[in-house]
C-alpha cells in the first residue's frame, strides 16, 4: 500500500511548507490539507491554487484534527505558534518543523509539551529558492535535496517514520543528525557566510567611496555577497536563535583572519600562500575532503565501467604519469626538509594527492600541483603540527604505512583511516616494528586501519629483519629511525624498491647501504632539493604488455624510471620473448631513467624466476594478461604478497581470466596460466575489479585481443589513484575503451 496521510495542517504558508504539501498532494500522499497564515490573502491564494483545501483565521481550528502538523513559520515565531496550538492538537498527532536552527525549537518543544514529548520530529530541509511565498511553491523543490532530521532520544519511531516518509515521498534525501551538531555545522556552512556577506556589503556601502565601489565591484563582490539579498528578518532571527554556535565560529574566523592580516602586513608570502592553497584544495575537492567530517554523506563515488573492445596495433611515443612511489616520498621528505623543494613530474593521482593533503593538514605549505609541478615549503624534521582531524588517506597503502613511521616520531597523536579496500589491508606489519621501537600504535581488529599513533613516545633504534619483502615496511622503519635514539637498521629478505634510501641521500641525509641491510642514525637534517619524478614503470607496464600482445605494435614510452629494484617487468617480458629495448639511459636526480621501445612479439610461457617477484610486484596483474596470450604455461610462485594489495590480486586476476575463457588457476602463492597463443583471443564478459586500479587496467589491456563480445570492466573509478589519464592515453595509442558512468 502506498504511503498516504489523512490530514495535514500547515501553519505558515510560505515557500517551504507549501512546496512540501504541494509535492505530497501531487504524488497522492495526502487526502486533506488545512492551512493557517497570519495573512489572509496567503490563505486565500493557497486555497485558490489548490495547495490547501481549507483555512481558518483560528489556528487551533486548523490543527485540531490533523494527523501531521507542519510548522513552517520564521524561527523566532515557532515558540508562540507552539504555545497556541498545544491545547488543540489531537492525541495521536505528529508535529514537525522546518527551521534552520534546531536547538531553539527543541527547547520550546520541551518547555511547552514536556521534556518527554515524543511526537515532535525536528526537521530542516536544505532547499530554497530566490523566490518566496505561496506563488513560488514548487512540488519538486525537494527532489534530490537533503533534509536533515534531528531525532532526539525520546522521539517515537512511528513519528520519525511518518515525517521521514513524508519527506522521501517528495524526493528528498533524508539524513539524521544530532540537534547540537546540526546547529554547529549550519553555523559554519550557512549562518557565518550570510553574516559575512551582510557585514561586507554594509561596510562597503558605508564607505565614502561607495559609489565607486559598487560601480566597479563585478565578479568577486557579486559572487561573495549574493546572499546578502536574503530576507533580513529571517536572518536576524537565525542569528539570535543560533547565537552560541555562530559566535563560536565567528571567533574562530576572526582569529584566522587576524593571522592572514598579519601575514600580509609582514610580507610573509609563504603563510599567505598556505591559506590560499589549503583553501583552494579544500574548495576544489571539498566533497572528498569533507566526506569524513561534514554532515554530507560521503559522496557516493560515481561508478565507472569500461566497455572494452578489440583494439588496433599500438603506435606512438608518449609519457605515462609520474612514479607513484617517488611522488609520495617527494612530499614526505620535502615537507620535513629545511627550505623549499621543487618537484616536477609529480603524479596527480589520488594516492599521491592523499599524501599531499595529509601534509597540508599538518601545516605544511604546498603549492600546486599544477601540471606536475609542486613547491613544498619544508618545515624541518620537527616542524609538523597536529592535524585538525584524522588523516584520511583513501586507497593508499604507501601513504598509511610510510606515514606511520613518521608519525611515530611526532609529539602529537594522529589517527589515519582509509577507504573500504585499505581498511582490509594488514597494518600489523608496520605496527610490530614501530612498537619494538617504543611507539604506541593502536589498530582496529586484526591489525587493520584505522591506526592511531600516540605522540610523544620516545623511540629507540632497532635492528629489524623484515619478515616479508616490503619496501613500505622498510621505509616505515627507516622514517621512524629519523626520530629514534641511536641507529636503525633494516635487513630485507630480497631487494625491494629503494626510493626512500635514494631520496634521503638526495636530501643530504646520511644512509648506509650494505648488501641487504640499510641503516641510518637520527640527529641529521634534510636539505631541500629539486626532484624530477620519472614516469612510473608500473603504469608503463600496461603499455609494455599491450604492445607485446597486439600484433603490429611499436611504441616508445618516454622517460620511464628504470631503478634496478623496479625492472622486474622488463626482465620477465624479455624472458617470455618480448621485444623491449631500453634506450637513452640516463640518471635524473638519483634515479635511472630511459625510453623504452616495445614491439609486438609472440610471448611464451615461463616459470617466473622468484627473485624477480619483488621487482615486479605491482606489475603482475598486467603480466597475467601477457601469460594468457603466451604460447604454453606460465607459472608464478613466491608471490603471496599479491593477496594483500588493493584486492587479492591472484584471485581477482584468475577469476577475471576464467570469465574471459582462459584456463587459469590460483595457488597459495601464485598462479598457473595456460596461454592461448597466437591463434587465441579473450572472450567477452563482466570483470569484477574489486575497485582495484591495476585489475581494471589489466583487463582493459586484455580487451585488445578480444573478440566480438565486449569486456565490461566494473568499478574502474580507482584507476585515478595511480593513472588519472589512462583512458585517453590508451585510446590514443590504439585501445578501444568507452567509459560508462552511473
Ligand atoms: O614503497 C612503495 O612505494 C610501494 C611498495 C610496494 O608495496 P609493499 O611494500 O607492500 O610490497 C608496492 O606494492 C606499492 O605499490 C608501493
Ligand atoms: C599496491 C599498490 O599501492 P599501495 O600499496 O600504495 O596502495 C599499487 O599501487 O599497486
Amino acid at each position: 500500500m502506498s504511503f498516504c496521510i489523512n490530514r495535514i495542517a500547515v501553519v505558515g504558508l510560505g515557500l517551504i511548507g507549501c512546496s512540501w504539501v504541494k509535492g505530497l498532494r501531487q504524488r497522492g500522499c495526502v487526502k486533506q490539507i488545512s492551512g493557517y497564515d497570519r495573512n489572509l490573502d496567503s490563505m486565500q491564494l493557497a486555497q485558490q491554487q489548490g495547495i490547501i483545501d481549507s483555512y481558518s483565521d483560528d489556528i487551533q481550528q486548523v490543527v485540531r484534527d490533523a494527523d501531521l502538523v507542519v510548522v513552517s513559520v520564521p524561527i523566532l515565531a515557532v515558540d508562540e505558534v507552539l504555545r497556541t496550538i498545544a491545547p488543540a492538537i489531537a492525541a495521536h498527532a505528529v508535529l514537525t518543523d522546518v527551521g534552520s536552527v534546531k536547538g531553539s525549537v527543541a527547547a520550546s518543544v520541551a518547555e511547552i509539551f514536556g521534556a518527554d514529548f515524543n511526537r515532535f520530529v525536528l526537521g530542516h530541509p536544505i532547499a530554497g529558492s530566490e523566490r518566496s511565498g505561496v506563488t513560488a511553491a514548487d512540488a519538486d523543490l525537494y527532489v534530490n535535496h537533503k533534509v536533515i532530521i534531528t531525532p532526539q532520544r525520546h522521539t517515537s519511531h512511528q513519528a520519525l517514520a511518518l515525517v521521514r516518509n513524508a519527506w522521501c515521498a517528495v524526493g528528498a534525501d533524508v539524513e539524521y543528525m544530532a540537534v547540537e551538531h546540526h546547529d554547529e555545522v549550519l553555523a559554519a556552512t550557512s549562518h557565518l557566510p550570510h553574516l559575512l556577506a551582510y557585514s561586507l556589503v554594509d561596510t562597503l556601502a558605508n564607505s565614502h567611496e561607495n559609489k565607486e565601489i559598487f560601480n566597479y565591484a563585478a565578479g568577486g563582490f557579486r559572487d561573495f555577497t549574493r546572499i546578502a539579498a536574503s530576507s533580513p528578518v529571517m536572518w536576524r532571527d537565525i542569528f539570535s536563535a543560533n547565537k552560541d554556535q555562530i559566535l563560536k565560529t565567528l571567533d574562530l574566523f576572526q582569529h584566522d583572519l587576524k593571522f592572514l592580516r598579519q601575514a600580509i602586513e609582514e610580507d610573509d608570502t609563504t603563510q599567505v600562500m598556505g591559506v590560499l592553497t589549503r583553501a583552494k584544495a579544500a574548495r576544489d575537492h571539498f566533497s572528498k575532503i569533507l566526506a569524513r567530517r561534514a554532515y554530507v554523506e560521503p559522496m557516493k563515488a560515481t561508478s565507472i565501467t569500461y566497455r572494452a573492445q578489440a583494439g588496433k596495433a599500438l603506435t606512438g611515443s608518449f609519457r605515462v604519469p609520474g612514479d607513484k612511489s617517488i611522488s609520495h616520498r617527494s612530499i614526505m621528505l620535502g615537507s620535513l626538509a629545511n627550505g623549499t623543494t621543487e618537484v616536477t613530474g609529480f603524479l596527480e593521482g589520488e594516492d599521491a594527492l592523499a599524501t599531499l593533503q595529509a601534509f597540508r593538514d599538518m601545516g605544511v605549505v604546498i603549492e600546486g600541483p599544477h601540471r606536475g609541478r609542486v613547491t613544498i615549503h619544508g618545515v624541518g624534521l620537527h616542524g609538523l603540527q597536529a592535524p585538525p582531524n584524522a588523516l584520511y588517506v583513501g586507497n593508499s597503502g604507501t601513504t598509511i604505512r610510510l606515514l606511520s613511521g613518521l608519525m611515530a616520531g611526532q609529539a602529537f597523536d594522529v589517527e589515519m583511516s582509509g577507504d573500504e579496500s585499505l581498511s582490509k589491508r594488514p597494518m600489523g606489519r608496520v605496527a610490530d616494528p614501530l612498537r619494538a621501537m617504543g611507539a604506541v600504535v593502536e589498530t582496529a581488529e586484526n591489525g587493520r586501519p584505522p591506526l592511531v599513533i600516540k605522540g610523544g613516545s620516545p623511540l629507540k633504534g632497532i635492528h629489524y629483519d623484515l619478515p616479508m619483502a616490503s619496501a613500505q615496511v622498510k621505509s616505515c622503519v627507516l622514517l621512524a629511525g629519523l626520530y629514534a635514539d641511536g641507529e636503525t637498521t633494516v635487513t630485507e629478505p630480497a631487494p625491494t624498491r629503494d626510493h626512500t634510501e635514494r631520496m634521503l641521500k638526495g636530501f643530504g641525509y646520511p644512509v648506509q647501504v650494505n648488501g641487504a641491510t640499510v641503516s641510518l642514525k637520527s640527529g641529521g637534517e634534510l636539505t631541500a632539493t629539486s626532484i624530477d619524478v620519472p614516469a612510473d614503470i608500473s603504469s608503463a607496464a600496461f603499455f609494455m604488455v599491450a604492445a607485446s600482445i597486439m600484433p603490429g605494435s611499436d611504441i616508445t614510452l618516454e622517460h620511464v624510471g628504470i631503478n634496478p629494484t623496479r625492472i622486474g617487468v622488463i626482465n620477465i617480458l624479455k624472458a617470455m620473448g618480448g621485444n623491449l629495448e631500453v634506450l637513452n639511459e640516463r640518471e635524473v636526480g638519483g634515479e635511472p631513467v630511459a625510453d623504452i621501445r616495445i614491439r609486438s612479439a609472440q610471448l611464451k610461457g615461463i616459470h617466473i624466476p622468484e627473485d624477480q617477484v619483488p621487482l615486479a610486484i605491482d606489475e603482475f596483474p598486467a603480466l597475467f594478461i601477457a601469460a594468457a596470450c603466451a604460447e604454453g604455461e606460465t607459472i608464478l610462485t613466491g608471490a603471496e604478497e599479491l593477496r594483500v594489495k588493493e584486492s587479492d590480486r591472484i584471485q581477482a586476476m584468475v577469476d577475471g581470466l576464467v570469465t574471459l575463457g582462459v584456463d587459469a588457476k590460483g595457488t597459495d602463492d601464485g598462479a598457473v596460466i595456460q596461454g592461448f597463443g597466437s591463434e587465441g583471443s579473450f572472450g567477452g564478459g563482466e570483470i569484477v575489479t574489486h575497485h582495484d586500479h591495476r585489475i581494471a587496467m589489466s583487463f582493459a589491456v586484455a580487451s585488445l585481443r578480444g573478440g566480438d563480445e565486449p569486456v565490461m570492466i566494473l568499478d574502474c573509478a580507482n584507476v585515478a589513484t595511480s593513472f588519472p589519464n589512462f583512458v585517453e592515453l590508451a585510446n590514443g595509442a590504439g585501445m578501444n575503451l568507452t567509459v560508462e558512468e552511473a
